[in-house]
């Protein structure tokens, strides 16, 4: 037994924290994990999960639309965004009554309140002093607010998860993918949306095909698209709130969202007191590839490290902190090969290289992809396309990257990335048999290359 009264305690109940926390105690570890909001996390409680219960939500409207081609009769249908925020929020409580228990069938101690360091192995929390051999810094992030007079009018992805009156007039700032996603949904709600960014396209560091394809996909659905438009000013006007642009471009809404980025949240936290050192840019804890800070007990993993804010990536560096430092197992993350989606409508896939990044890593590449239209949309009438792509080593004929828009593109490249992961080559995409008929066919039976 140590001196101490934990073997870990564990700073901030999200993804991360969760998963680490409760592998240390597989491991044998005494460990405590502190909260100062509501357990489960971005993901759970403002994130990933209402996020995407409010995009099957918006589908309906698709649906509803589509269905005259199939033979249905539809008698206009009403939306009641109050009726969803409330079934959303049952959701997300059930959800963390769900982690609460996770948490105390593995004899993970939660302590609750706002943690603080106070040295290298104590943690303030609710008034009490704690201690233990390891601690985990896993809290996550939080909407970052740039310099822009006035955006305190605008509100956060957090805020806009809980509105219960559609706005008749979003404006979207921003062009990640939480401004595609909320972009998306609002859009499917009946808002009238405006969505305004610095760069000509959308997804900045997707693969320029799938970029344009959005958008294009974007502006069909009725989402207006304003490239070229950098806020520096909002403020109320008689009707709404007016934002005003570096090239005075103005655009006025009833809502604002401000989708301009996430940052660490490292505030308040004393890490830099006890040693901890922070990207002198981003703000993120440093850490080593085993997510070690520069204080030798100190580990942290998750968003607040900004290596890829995803959930299933804090997951995994969680469990590898608690298997290296508990379980006698030292590995780490490989941060090369990350499948993601992006929740717009139409979804996106992706996993590994785009090609220019692919070139740019020095591969001769040849570009296989398929731009059809869905056999779903013939009767619907839509004329929306999907479209994949995938970049082959020339050399090696392995799949260096496969990026997708169109239906289901998100539950699709989750399978695709096991072969990637395993190192697929081109081959053996070519002597998979089609599942038919399906979209995903379509990545078995890409025969010709690109410009031959
Ligand atoms: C709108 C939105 C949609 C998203 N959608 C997706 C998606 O579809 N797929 C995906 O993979 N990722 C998605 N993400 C990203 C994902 O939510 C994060 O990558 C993930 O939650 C990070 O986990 P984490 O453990 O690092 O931090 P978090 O889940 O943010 O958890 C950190 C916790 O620490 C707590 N905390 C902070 N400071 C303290 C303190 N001093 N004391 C005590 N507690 C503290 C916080 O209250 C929080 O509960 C989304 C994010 C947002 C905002
Ligand atoms: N489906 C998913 O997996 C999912 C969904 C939502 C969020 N996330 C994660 O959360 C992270 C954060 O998402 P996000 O959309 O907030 O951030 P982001 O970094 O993806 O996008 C931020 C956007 O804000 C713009 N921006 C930043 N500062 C600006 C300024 N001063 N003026 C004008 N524009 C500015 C950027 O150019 C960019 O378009 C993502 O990178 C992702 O890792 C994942």
């Amino acid at each position: 037994m140590s001196d101490y009264d934990f073997d870990l305690i564990t700073i901030g109940a999200g993804s991360g924290g969760v998963a680490a926390s409760r592998r240390a105690t597989v491991h044998g570890a005494r460990v405590a994990i502190c909260e100062g909001d509501r357990v489960g996390g971005t993901c759970v409680i403002r994130g990933c999960v209402p996020k995407k219960l409010l995009m099957y939500a918006s589908q309906f409207a698709d649906a509803f639309a589509d269905a005259p081609g199939f033979g249905w009769e539809i008698v206009p249908p009403s939306f009641d965004l109050a009726a969803l925020t409330a079934a959303k929020n049952r959701e997300t409580a059930r959800l963390e009554t769900i982690y609460r228990k996770m948490l105390a069938d593995a004899k993970v101690t939660l302590l609750e309140g706002q943690a603080r360091l106070v040295d290298a192995h104590t943690v303030e929390v609710g008034g009490r002093r704690v201690s233990a051999g390891h601690i985990l810094i896993a809290t996550g992030g939080t909407p970052s607010a740039p310099a822009i007079d006035g955006l305190e009018l605008a509100i956060s992805s957090n805020e806009l998860l809980d509105l219960t009156e559609l706005p008749r007039r979003l404006l979207v700032l921003g062009a990640g993918y939480i401004a595609v996603e909320f972009a998306g949904i609002f859009a499917g709600f009946g808002s009238e949306v405006i969505q305004a960014y610095r760069a000509d396209l959308p997804l900045r560091g997707f693969d320029d095909d799938i970029r344009t394809r959005l958008a294009t996909a974007m502006s069909e659905r009725g989402v207006a698209l304003r490239p070229g438009f950098a806020p520096v000013k909002l403020e109320r006007s008689a009707n709404g709130i007016r934002c005003t642009a570096k090239n005075g471009e103005v655009i006025e809404a009833d809502v604002v969202l401000s989708a301009l980025g996430r940052r660490p949240n490292t505030d308040g936290l004393g890490l830099t007191e006890v040693g901890v050192e922070l990207d002198a840019k981003s703000g993120a804890i440093r850490v080593s590839p085993d997510s070690r800070t520069t204080v030798d007990s100190i580990y942290a993993v998750g968003d607040v490290t900004d290596r890829a804010a995803l959930t299933p990536v804090a997951i995994a560096e969680g469990r590898a902190f608690a298997d290296t430092v508990f379980g006698n197992t030292p590995r780490v993350v490989d941060h090369r090969l990350i499948a993601t989606a992006v929740f717009s409508q139409p979804s996106i896939g992706t996993i590994g290289l785009s090609e220019p990044d692919a070139i740019a890593a020095g591969h001769q590449v040849t570009v296989f992809e398929a731009d059809f239209r869905p056999m779903k949309h013939t009767l619907a009438g839509r004329t929306e396309r999907a479209y994949m792509k995938v970049i082959v080593d020339t050399a090696s004929d392995k799949v260096l990257g496969a990026h997708l828009i169109g239906a289901d593109s998100g539950e699709i490249i989750q399978a695709l990335a096991i072969a990637i992961t395993m190192g697929a080559t081109k081959a053996d995409l070519d002597r998979t048999l089609a599942v038919h008929p399906t979209s995903a066919e379509e990545l078995v039976l890409l025969r010709t290359a690109r410009g031959a």
